[in-house]
């Protein structure tokens, strides 16, 4: 590498720097020097030595974008009063970014804040190509290193985007999340070389003491907050992205973790990375290590500029910030109507009306708005880099079959590693046994045997379909917010990680109902003619348990919210239950309801489980009816085979799987606004 590649860049301003980048080929590597690196101190001091670590974030394309005239509309539904007093829906044009231009220059630590609801997070996801709606209008125009784009997609593997919460598995460690990424993502990477980048990263994340920690997570006693949040920006950045943007990293951090992953990204912006964030109630410490900063106020960019003369500017415009006080905690009051109404209550004016402070807070952004449009901070806006970037070809990284065995082994590791879940359930599994022997053993002869033996069967049948379905819940809700994660990243294909999933529970769907049957079968004394009984009666309620998690998986990947899904799983599985054929006889249950006994798990697990079990038994009793001997099949209205309950348990299971399967790939591809592309609303 020549001593010109070899660049440090501090503000893209400097054009021999923008044109020592723009020469140079764009194939090459540019190792950016930090001009200081305070990753490598708090290593420095991990390791108890001064060494200086050999990179592994190196910069090949630096990435400018620079947006234009960009104005983002959402179209709202509210109920308004008409002239006669009625109620009714008009869709309102809300205006959530007026007409922003900016920049965003590499090699620059580019910090936004704003008020609450004043559109950052907005502002951040359109850049990132993260944002996601279905009621936005959006305008203006886009560029990356001068190039007018639609769609920054479209460059997506040079981009990284770290969300506000870690999204990480608990039962990982750094070392093995980092891993996991690098196979997933860097397929030219020998093994040799990915694990070299991992143990480089680490090095310079900091993260050498808890390498081989859990992460861990609010039942997982793992890494500290700190260390999950670089963890989190360390999977992010082993592709080498020429730009990172950062949901509000230091959210739920305390002051010092916080400002060192402010150090963190002030020292990657060193690196030649550009790097982007919002940030909530920075420290002044924090607001120091700011290279530039854009204020957002109410959809309005007030000031775009270097963090350190934000506080002259606002100087010169009238609003002096306090000695010695936070400057970011000022340009907040400044930015916000509470501010006002403290600062006009300080002066006196106790009992100034709601409307009044509104209406001096939108004189004042006005002022605000009016001189940042004046000043020079809009003159240096435009892209100064010119050096061309390809777009994604479309493929992932590594082959399917790769990504499959990557998740398979994965999800297996993830289920092992979590003894206490596997433990929690085996012994809900063996309590309720336990209840089941002690409530029906024994069973006895006549009418009161067949009764004891289509409970005690219903029972095993409903306990493994509950507990089927409540696990099932549960896994793909806590795992959700990863997948949705890794598949915004593209980092793998729906198939690979459902097949992968399947396969790695597959042995734990096995041993609950197993577990189940060994504990009650002989215990209570059911059919004990020939071994081939206990054994079918394990594959019927192996198979409704396979049903019952297909049948949870479904209804968590539709309801986001865990809690949700736990609360409806009442509403969702009882008809099935009531219909099944145990509480009510099926030659009894109506036409229109017909339906849900024909899916329910409960009904076929319980026929498989009374056509074993009534096979051989004889009852020594007489039908009152028919005065024949009693028949239990006939008395229960078991119309179907054996074949056709397991048919039926595994066609709806794999049904339900295929249905998840796509429901999977909808919520994984959310639907993105795209630019100037105009919304036909209703009115
Ligand atoms: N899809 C949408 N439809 C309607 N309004 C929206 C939509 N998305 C965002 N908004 C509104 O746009 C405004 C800006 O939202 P945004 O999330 O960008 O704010 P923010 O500055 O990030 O706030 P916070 O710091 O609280 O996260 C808010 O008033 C929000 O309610």
């Amino acid at each position: 590498m020549t001593d010109l590649q070899t660049i440090q860049i501090n503000t893209a301003n400097n054009q021999n720097e923008v044109d020592s980048l723009q020469n140079k080929n764009p194939r090459e590597s540019v190792n950016f020097e930090p001009k200081i690196n305070p990753v490598n101190n708090l290593n420095a001091n991990a390791n108890g030595n001064g060494a200086q670590s050999s990179k592994a974030i190196e910069i090949s394309n630096p990435i400018e974008l620079t947006w234009r005239n960009l104005n983002i509309d959402a179209f709202v539904k509210k109920q308004v009063k008409t002239e006669n007093g009625k109620k009714k829906n008009v869709t309102e044009r809300r205006q959530i970014l007026k007409n922003l231009s900016g920049t965003l220059k590499p090699g620059q630590f580019t910090a936004i804040l704003g008020p609450s609801g004043c559109g950052k997070t907005t502002l951040l996801n359109f850049l990132s190509g993260r944002l996601v709606a279905n009621n936005m209008e959006i305008s203006g125009n886009l560029l990356l290193n001068s190039q007018e784009i639609t769609d920054i997609d479209d460059y997506s593997n040079q981009i990284a985007y770290v969300m506000q919460d870690d999204i990480l598995l608990a039962t990982f460690t750094p070392t093995e999340a980092f891993k996991f990424s690098a196979d997933l993502r860097l397929k030219n990477l020998s093994e040799q070389q990915k694990m070299e980048r991992v143990m480089k990263l680490i090095k310079e994340l900091g993260l050498t003491k808890c390498k081989d920690t859990k992460i861990g997570n609010a039942m997982i006693r793992g890494v500290s907050g700190g260390e999950r949040k670089r963890t989190s920006i360390g999977v992010e950045l082993l592709t080498n992205p020429a730009m990172l943007f950062l949901d509000e990293p230091t959210t739920g951090l305390d002051s010092s973790t916080a400002l060192q992953v402010v150090e963190l990204l002030q020292s990657l912006s060193h690196k030649g990375v550009n790097v982007v964030s919002t940030i909530h109630q920075p420290s002044s410490e924090i607001f120091d290590s700011f290279e530039r900063l854009i204020l957002i106020c109410r959809g309005n960019i007030i000031y775009q500029g270097e963090a350190h003369k934000a506080v002259d500017y606002f100087t010169a415009i009238g609003h002096k910030c306090p000695d010695f006080s936070n400057p970011s905690d000022y340009f907040m009051k400044l930015m916000n109507e509470e501010g006002l109404l403290i600062e006009l209550m300080q002066k006196g004016q106790l009992e100034i009306k709601d409307e009044e402070v509104n209406a001096q807070f939108e004189q004042r952004l006005e002022l605000f708005v009016n001189s940042y449009r004046g000043s020079d901070q809009t003159k240096v806006l435009d892209p100064t880099f010119n050096q061309s970037l390809q777009k994604n070809d479309d493929s992932f990284n590594v082959s399917i079959a790769k990504q499959f065995l990557l998740l398979l082994k994965r999800s297996f590791i993830s289920q092992i590693r979590n003894p206490m879940d596997v433990l929690m359930k085996s012994v809900q599994m063996i309590i309720f046994a336990i209840a089941t022997v002690i409530v029906f053993q024994p069973l006895g002869d006549g009418l009161s045997g067949i009764q004891n033996r289509s409970g005690a069967l219903f029972f095993l049948a409903t306990m493994n379909a509950f507990s089927s379905i409540q696990g099932s819940i549960a896994t793909f809700s806590v795992e959700r917010p990863l997948f949705l994660r890794e598949r915004l990243n593209k980092s793998y294909s729906v198939g690979p990680y459902f097949w992968g999933k399947n396969l790695a529970e597959f042995p734990f769907h096995l041993l609950y109902p197993i577990l189940t049957i060994v504990i009650t079968y002989y215990s209570i004394g059911l059919n004990d003619d020939a071994a081939k009984y206990f054994f079918i009666l394990c594959a019927a309620m192996i198979c409704t348990f396979f049903y019952g998690t297909s049948y949870g998986l479904l209804i968590s990947v539709i309801i986001p919210k865990m809690e949700v899904a736990m609360a409806l799983v009442p509403v969702l599985v009882i008809p099935f239950m009531v219909l099944g054929g145990f509480f009510v006889n099926t030659n009894n249950i109506p036409n229109y309801l017909k339906w849900i006994e024909y899916v329910s798990m409960f009904k076929y697990g319980f026929q498989a489980a009374a056509l074993n079990e009534f096979d051989t038994v004889n009852f020594t009793c007489i039908d009152t009816t028919t005065h024949q001997p009693c028949d239990p099949l006939a008395q229960l209205g078991i119309k179907e085979s054996m074949g056709a309950n397991f048919g039926a348990l595994i066609a709806l299971g794999v049904g339900c799987r295929v249905i998840a399967y796509f429901m999977m790939h909808l919520i994984s591809t959310p639907k993105r606004p795209k630019l100037n592309e105009k919304k036909q609303i209703k009115a």
